[in-house]
């Protein structure tokens, strides 16, 4: 077994295979699958994947691996599968889903370093190497004669340890810990025969004999006020030892957070939890949709299927969408179970994240919470996946590998016989269709646990303020209750829903947005042409002057910024304390944490933000909620559009009245009417859920149809066509009869940095093949994919439409 199989670090189609490497001699003993090597290719030297080992391979003269990157591997064999399949799904490179399962300090090639770990004799090839040194490079090793043998075995001893170097910073910390090497009464002894002027190191023996612990060195130093001669001096008659210890960063100070007990579920609960731990005990894999309102305790649960999951032995993964990752939420994570949390956060730095994903590597934490890729976590005995806000489209990836952590997880959840649980408000309609029929155990939750009813919601007619003379982003129920809050001393959160404005054209008189004739969906407004344009059937129209309705010229394009929001805030209610949270004044690390630490500490009475205010947080003193503009997101070309609506409304509302303090929610919208905003500010998931099963049945769309999206770019407009067309027709000519292939039509974003792009969209019900067609057409183009800059890329399952 000699020979490697190796996924090597190259992104292109055409070498989307494993290739043969010779193992040389030193490596034999140490090479393991899931290792990450440096083999020749080519001209040059670069990074690949040890997949498997073999004793024949095919091909004649095989090169040698040139170097073992890792002592350990960085992916189990069930990662290793689980990348075939992610790339197999999504057709993207092998090497690419492998890279997406791994903390970035991993993908790059960085320096590493030996540390030696301990300050007892290291077995003798060691000694030489380091010659007294507390660091070497790995360079250094790597031309000795030491074997790599030996080195895996220190390091598994836990006396040299491997760091890799980010950008010239070492990622890990170290302490030097003293320790008495010798039980107290012989430590007693030994002061009696220190000669009497050698009063300091009495003093420090003295510590050592009242204080049996070992303690960080500069601490002891100040403490005992003296210097690290004296601590050498008793090293040397061979009392004291000292110990290098790893400190991880933590970005969490779990130590401060306090710790909860579990709370005695509500009958609700019980029933909900139940057939998770069932699941749990008798490992199966069960997937089940726990559809529970805001406020019903849904953590609760997670809470407590994850300690009989621990109690077990076994591993949990919570994920939860990025913006949710507040501290509040990682508190209720670290308050049950401390220590034993990893948390993988885009926050964190690079440093940080591999700490981490070290915890969880080394079996230093049975939990971890964290965004998208936290589904990757090498845990090897997983006991359950938990998916909050599941409806949250960040868990799809929008680049490659276009992996959506749902299937990941539920692939997952089948090689672990482990349960997966989806838990939202306001699930998908895919995820409650499927519960519908029985593919997911459904669990409901209806009541929240405060006993409160939902806050009541008011709906706006933004026209009839207009018509009164009211020409602000604020209507007069609005500007009221807002001021009404104030004067109470309770708090507001103001939601502008700003995610796909200045797209859409609408009549700011009747509220008449122009859709496409063909497909009930808004046009999309192009400035450059001053025309409108359907891109999921290539019509177009030119900008009207005047609505079609009602003949007025207040027909326009949209474009507000909570910039201007907050101006006008100041300017109508003076008195009025905003602090505002959008992209702008979260760039910075640690900011957002900080807004909302003001917003508790009632440091501000109105909290104005985006989409990203409306998840997750809990303040006790917030009564109002407001929604400047419902309708924003319901006009945007996504036939997911109504869905996203009524799911940021109902959210949104979540926020209000909490606790003790009822709430109120009043939503602003120019289409009062629209079933969306109806029935979310009656809670009415259900009928919602089955009008837009019906709308999604007629006209084709998910969760009846699948959907697959390929992209054609390139800077010259008419290979663009070109190239789409050809695809269309090679694609109409193998897919099944009821299978549509729309297009190709201009992408939704015509051209980006000089590049046209056209799509391709197709609808389909049942197409076993479609992944395998997809690839030969797509390899047919590859030759002008490497030399003529065309691109194709193909989103199976597409939340992006743009
Ligand atoms: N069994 C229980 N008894 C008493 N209080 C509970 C119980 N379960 C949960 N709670 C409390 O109820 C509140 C709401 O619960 P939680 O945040 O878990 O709900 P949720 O469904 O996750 O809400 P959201 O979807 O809005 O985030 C929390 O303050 C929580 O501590
Ligand atoms: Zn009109
Ligand atoms: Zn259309």
């Amino acid at each position: 077994m000699n020979i490697a199989k190796v996924i090597v670090d190259v992104p292109a189609s055409s070498i989307n295979q494993t290739f043969d490497y010779y193992i040389p001699e030193r490596f034999q003993e140490i090479l393991e699958n899931g290792m990450r090597v440096i083999v020749p290719f080519g001209p040059r030297k670069i990074m690949g994947f040890v997949v498997g080992r073999v004793s024949e391979s095919s091909f004649k003269r095989l090169k040698e691996i040139v170097e073992v990157l890792d002592l350990t591997p960085v992916l189990t064999n069930e990662l290793l599968d689980l990348g075939k399949w992610v790339a197999n799904e999504t057709l993207s490179l092998s090497i690419t889903a492998l890279q997406a399962m791994l903390p970035q300090v991993l993908k790059a090639q960085y320096e590493k370093e030996l540390i030696r770990m301990t300050d007892a004799e290291l077995p003798e090839p060691f000694e030489t190497l380091f010659a007294g040194r507390d660091v070497i490079s790995f360079d250094e090793f790597a031309g000795s004669t030491v074997s790599y043998y030996q080195l895996q075995k220190v390091i598994q001893e836990g006396d040299i340890s491997i760091e890799y170097l980010v950008k010239s910073k070492i990622t890990k910390k170290y302490v030097t810990k003293i320790a008495a090497s010798r039980p107290a009464h012989l430590l007693e002894e030994a002061l009696l025969d220190l000669s009497p002027s050698a009063k300091k190191q009495k003093q420090l023996l003295r510590f050592f004999i009242e204080n049996e612990t070992s303690i960080e060195q500069k601490k002891l130093l100040q403490l005992v006020n003296t210097t690290t001669s004296t601590v050498k001096a008793l090293m040397d008659k061979g009392l004291l030892e000292t110990k290098r210890e790893e400190v991880f960063r933590n970005p969490y100070n779990d130590a401060e957070i306090e710790r909860t007990n579990p709370l005695t579920l509500t009958e609700e609960q019980q029933i909900a939890i139940n057939p998770i731990n069932e699941a749990i005990d008798s490992q199966y894999h069960d997937v089940f949709l726990l559809h529970g309102v805001t406020g019903s305790g849904k953590t609760e649960i997670y809470l407590q299927a994850i300690q009989n999951v621990i109690n077990k032995g076994k591993e949990a993964i919570v994920l939860v969408p990025e913006i949710s990752l507040t501290p509040q939420m990682v508190k209720r994570f670290k308050g049950r179970f401390g220590a034993n949390v990893a948390v993988m956060h885009s926050a964190l730095s690079a440093g940080e994240k591999f700490d981490e994903w070290r915890k969880i590597q080394r079996k230093e934490v049975q939990v971890v919470v964290g965004a998208r890729s936290a589904v990757f976590a090498p845990f090897e005995n997983l006991g359950i996946i938990i998916i909050d806000e599941e409806h949250e489209t960040t868990y799809k990836q929008e680049d490659q590998p276009r992996y959506h952590a749902r299937d990941v997880s539920i692939h997952r959840g089948e090689y672990h016989q482990c349960p997966v649980i989806l838990g939202s408000a306001t699930p998908t309609l895919e995820s409650y269709a499927r519960a519908s029929k029985g593919v997911y155990k459904l669990a409901t939750l209806n009541k929240r646990t405060n006993d409160k009813p939902m806050p009541k919601v008011d709906i706006v007619d933004m026209r009839e303020e207009l018509h009164a003379g009211n020409r602000t982003m604020f209507s007069r129920k609005l500007k009221e209750s807002i001021e009404l809050c104030i004067e109470r001393g309770e708090q507001v959160v103001l939601l502008l829903n700003r995610r796909g404005y200045s797209t859409f054209v609408m009549c700011r008189d009747c509220g008449h947005v122009k859709e496409c004739p063909h497909c009930d969906i808004a046009l999309t407004y192009h400035k450059n042409s001053n025309q409108l344009k359907c891109h999921y059937c290539s019509h177009e129209e030119s900008m009207p002057s005047a609505c079609p309705e009602c003949q007025s010229k207040l027909i326009r394009y949209f474009g507000t910024g909570t910039q201007r929001v907050e101006e006008a805030i100041t300017q109508l209610i003076p008195e009025a304390r905003v602090l505002r949270m959008d992209v702008d004044t979260t760039r910075r690390k640690g900011s957002h944490e900080k807004i909302l630490k003001q917003f508790v500490d009632r440091k501000a009475d109105i909290l104005l933000g985006t989409q990203m205010i409306a998840k997750g947080l809990d303040f006790e003193n917030v009564t109002l909620v407001g929604v400047l503009t419902a309708d924003s997101m319901l006009h945007l070309p996504d036939f997911r559009s109504s869905e996203k609506t009524f799911q940021l409304l109902t959210q949104v509302s979540g926020r209000a009245g909490r606790h003790e303090l009822t709430g109120e929610v009043i939503v602003q919208t120019y289409t009062p009417e629209h079933y969306s905003i109806v029935l979310a500010s009656e809670y009415n998931f259900n009928d919602f859920y089955n009008k837009e099963m019906n709308t999604r049945r007629i006209f084709q769309y998910p969760p009846y149809f699948y959907l697959a999206l390929i992209t054609i770019s390139h800077k010259n407009r008419v290979k663009v066509i070109q190239t789409s067309q050809q695809i269309a027709q090679l694609l109409m000519r193998q897919l099944q009869q009821d299978t549509v292939v729309l297009g190709p039509t201009p992408s939704p974003i015509p051209r980006i940095k000089d590049r046209y792009r056209y799509q391709c969209m197709i609808k389909y019900r049942n197409e076993p093949d479609l992944r395998v067609y997809i690839r030969k057409i797509v390899e047919q183009f590859a030759d002008e994919v490497r030399k003529d800059d065309l691109l194709i890329t193909v989103d199976m399952q597409p939340y992006h439409l743009m």
